[in-house]
């Protein structure tokens, strides 16, 4: 019997490569649970493959109906949160992904901590919103959270090489906009936005790198992974995303994390933790074949996302939850055509602007910033 595996997003991109990970190390995993939003169709597949004693759906109604169409296959179905639930704490898990794309899992994600399952987690999210939370539980409970997006991999893989930290950089590839002139921000369309240069992603966060959000986001995810103070935190535009991160370290030196752009290494290190397998997948880094790696300043002039996060986390409290929720809602108005692209800064700005922050927020505050944050954006849209 393998390493016990669960699955959150197991029908989402993360999901499904590192299903396709999974794949390579058939007898060293065993996929116990696995969980989805609403695509059943996927997640019967993955029942028939993998062969979960757990399989949770978030949509009710289609979680009735994947229950009918798998009987008999030794899986049973569970929906809704409290399904979410029971797949995270699946006794027999040892590892749980945590790989749905916004807050949904993060009750999940906690009672998974409390039954002792190391996290590797991909939904930055859920750190973003309620990062002194999860850390501390993790520590209380002794377990490990092993970082899954890509920069934040990097950083885990260059940290303790001995002596203090004076910095940690965070590439960024510039996203499909990074020439484009601000002028010509107003005519952007989602499809343009959604097609990411280096790397095939979600749709959420496809359009996080188009406006730098999802570097924002990801400074937040470091500071809490990391426990680091902002200011030692900066971003740096990379456009080929090969270098994911760098270290200095107060004696002059650094260390880089480089791969090409490929999540099934950050996966399978998670997976793999604290061992280093081989990667079947190759090819391996050629750097002169690459011939150049270059690196420039985040323009905060056209990418106000940038200063938008790393402010509302510096400012802390219930912020980078309103921040994370009015984005969301930013980045499916922009997808269903109801905004334009520069919309998505100006409506978070405005929502944050108006926010009245709890300090050192419990769950509850949280959740009801969300909510809070969610009804301003449509006030705004609506009003
Ligand atoms: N894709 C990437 O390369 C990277 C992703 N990440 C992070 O990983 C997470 C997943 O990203 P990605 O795989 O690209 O996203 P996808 O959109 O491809 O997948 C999202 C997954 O979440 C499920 N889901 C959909 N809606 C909800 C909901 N309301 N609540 C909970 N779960 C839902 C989906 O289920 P269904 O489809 O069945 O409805 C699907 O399994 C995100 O937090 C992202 O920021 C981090 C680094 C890299
Ligand atoms: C693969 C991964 O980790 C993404 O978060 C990636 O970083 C997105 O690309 P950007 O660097 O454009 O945000
Ligand atoms: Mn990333």
């Amino acid at each position: 019997m393998g390493k016990g595996i669960v699955i959150l997003g197991s029908t989402g991109c993360i999901g499904r490569q590192a299903l396709a990970v999974i794949d390579s190390f058939r007898d060293k995993f065993q996929v116990v649970a696995l969980a989805a939003g609403q695509n059943i169709d996927l997640l019967e597949e993955q029942i028939r493959r993998y062969h979960p004693r757990l399989a949770a759906v978030l949509d009710e109604e289609k979680g009735k109906r994947l229950k009918e169409r798998v009987s008999g296959l030794g899986v049973k179905v569970v929906v809704g949160e409290a399904g979410l639930l029971s797949a995270a704490t699946f006794p027999e898990a040892h590892l749980v992904l945590a790989a749905m794309v916004g807050i949904k899992s993060l009750p999940a994600v906690l009672a998974a901590i409390q039954e002792g399952k190391n996290i590797a987690l991909a939904n930055k999210e859920i750190l973003v919103v309620a990062g002194k939370l999860v850390m501390e539980k993790a520590r209380k409970y002794g377990i490990q959270i092993l970082p899954v997006d890509s920069e934040h991999s990097a950083i885990f893989q260059c940290l303790n090489r001995g002596g203090r930290v004076k910095k940690v950089i965070i590439t960024a590839s510039g996203g499909p906009f990074r020439e484009l002139p601000r002028e010509e921000m107003d005519k952007v369309t989602p499809e343009m936005a959604l097609a990411h240069p280096n790397w095939r992603m979600g749709p959420k966060i496809s359009i996080d790198s188009a406006t730098l959000m999802n570097k924002g986001l990801e400074v937040i995810e470091a500071k809490h992974l990391f426990d680091l103070d902002y200011e030692k935190i900066e971003v740096l535009i990379h456009p080929q995303s090969v270098v994911h991160a760098i270290v200095t370290y107060m004696d002059g030196s650094s260390f880089a994390h480089l791969s090409y752009p490929d999540m099934r290494l950050p996966i399978q290190y998670a997976l793999t933790w604290p061992e280093r397998w081989d990667n079947p997948y190759g090819p391996y880094l050629d750097l002169a074949a690459l011939g150049r790696l270059t690196f420039e300043k985040p323009d905060e002039e056209r990418f106000p996302c940038l200063r938008i996060a790393m402010e509302a986390g510096r400012q802390g409290g219930t912020l980078p939850a309103v921040l994370n929720a009015a984005d969301e809602v930013a980045v499916e108005l922009f997808l269903q055509g109801r905004i334009k692209f520069p919309a998505i800064p100006h409506l978070i700005e405005e929502v944050l602007g108006r926010h009245q922050k709890v300090e050192d927020p419990s769950l509850e505050d949280i959740w009801e910033a969300d909510a809070w944050a969610r009804r301003q954006i449509w006030a705004l849209i609506e009003g």
